[in-house]
């Protein structure tokens, strides 16, 4: 297929509360949607992972917007009638790294070619489920009260797994807090890279709350010292920010530096590397989940279909819209009686953009040439 047309939609939309993690505070949440077009009329959608500054990961909403225009997009133009899913990760290779972009453009491609074909995004990971576990991520509080709280609201929302953001100051005492007030519940923490391995000693004293994992402890770019880490601490060592293409998976398997990997697609590139680290996983005994970065509808349909793939064993941070949004613009996500969420059975992502909502949302649109 060939693409016709092809814009950037930047959005913003208010967040339901503050979102705090160890690298910053969010109020609202700022993303670009691309919307592509191809020659045979079908539409396809895909929402940016990255944030507004370059925190979480070196990648930000102003870089790949230049990024994308200036020096992927015309990589996939030049295919001509021969744009696939499948060609664009080679087709963006001479571009290093850059995944948030890249994954925006495959997922975009890969929507527009599966409702062409008519075939749900499930259908073409190789789902098995048709309604995955929704667990819900809890940022960084105030006062333990407030998380206690937040926690507890969630709990009767119906969420079967609970992820604490913790860094230093606050950490144990939440987790004992959380622990004491609400049993055996699935609990898991979030430190977002704000520790290091002198911090081992401490970190093992989360041990005895028997966390299902702690999620990405150290920096980015230390597989040696997760190794390490994960030989002083019981609790299992998982990661994110670290894994960015099955290859890294395989190292970090192989390194011993993580025994449970969260997997995103738009840290690694798209859906079809993604699939490739869930594969890699399973072939070595691996769990993974899938994470969140706050997305809209957009993004939430098709990361529902990806953690409905056998590998993905543990609850995902794939919450309702009502976590985030008090409106999403797609039809809402919702938890249904067992805290599961449904899979969208549509071509491609699946849902509908509701349009109006998005335009209320737009701060502006950026045609691009193609
Ligand atoms: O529920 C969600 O979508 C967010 C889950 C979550 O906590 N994401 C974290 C993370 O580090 O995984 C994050 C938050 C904000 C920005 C980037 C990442």
């Amino acid at each position: 297929m060939r693409i016709a047309h092809a814009e950037l939609r930047w959005v913003r939309m208010p967040l339901v509360a503050p979102f705090r993690t160890s690298f910053g505070t969010s109020y609202d949440r700022d993303t670009i949607v691309l919307r592509m077009v191809t020659d045979e009329g079908a539409e396809g959608w895909a929402e940016c992972g990255a944030e507004i500054d370059p925190l979480y990961s070196e990648e930000w909403l102003d870089g790949v917007d230049l990024v994308l225009r200036d020096h992927l997009l015309p990589r996939l133009v030049a295919l001509g009638d021969e744009v696939t899913a499948a060609r664009v990760k080679p087709a963006l290779e001479p571009v290093k790294r850059h995944f948030m972009a890249k994954h925006l453009l495959e997922t975009a491609v890969l929507d527009a070619e599966l409702k062409s074909a008519r075939m749900p995004f499930a259908t073409y990971l190789g789902s098995v489920r048709e309604r995955v576990p929704a667990g819900v991520s809890v940022g960084i509080m105030d006062a333990h009260a407030d998380l206690l709280a937040a926690v507890a609201g969630y709990l009767d929302a119906g969420y079967v797994r609970i992820k604490l953001k913790i860094e230093p100051g606050w950490d144990i005492e939440p987790v004992r807090l959380v622990r004491k007030e609400f049993g055996d519940i699935q609990l898991q923490v979030d430190a977002n890279t704000a520790y290091t391995l002198m911090d081992a000693q401490h970190l093992a004293r989360l041990d005895e709350f028997g966390l299902l994992l702690i999620e990405q402890p150290l920096r980015e770019d230390d597989l040696r010292g997760h190794a390490e880490l994960a030989r002083l601490i019981r609790t299992p060592v998982c990661l994110d920010e670290s894994i960015t293409s099955a290859r890294d998976a395989a190292t970090a398997i192989a390194m011993r530096a993580c025994s449970v990997i969260n997997v995103k697609p738009s840290r690694v590139g798209g859906y079809l590397e993604a699939r490739r680290i869930h594969d890699v996983a399973a072939a070595n005994g691996i769990p993974v989940w899938c994470g969140g970065m706050l997305e809209t509808g957009i993004g939430r349909a098709p990361n529902l279909a990806l953690a409905a793939l056998p590998g993905f064993v543990l609850p995902g941070d794939t919450s309702a819209s009502a976590r985030y949004y008090t409106q999403d613009i797609t039809a809402p996500f919702e938890l249904d009686a067992d805290g599961c969420i449904a899979v969208p059975g549509g071509p491609g992502i699946g849902v509908d953009v509701l349009n109006e909502v998005l335009a209320g949302f737009t701060d502006r649109v950026v045609p691009l040439s193609v």
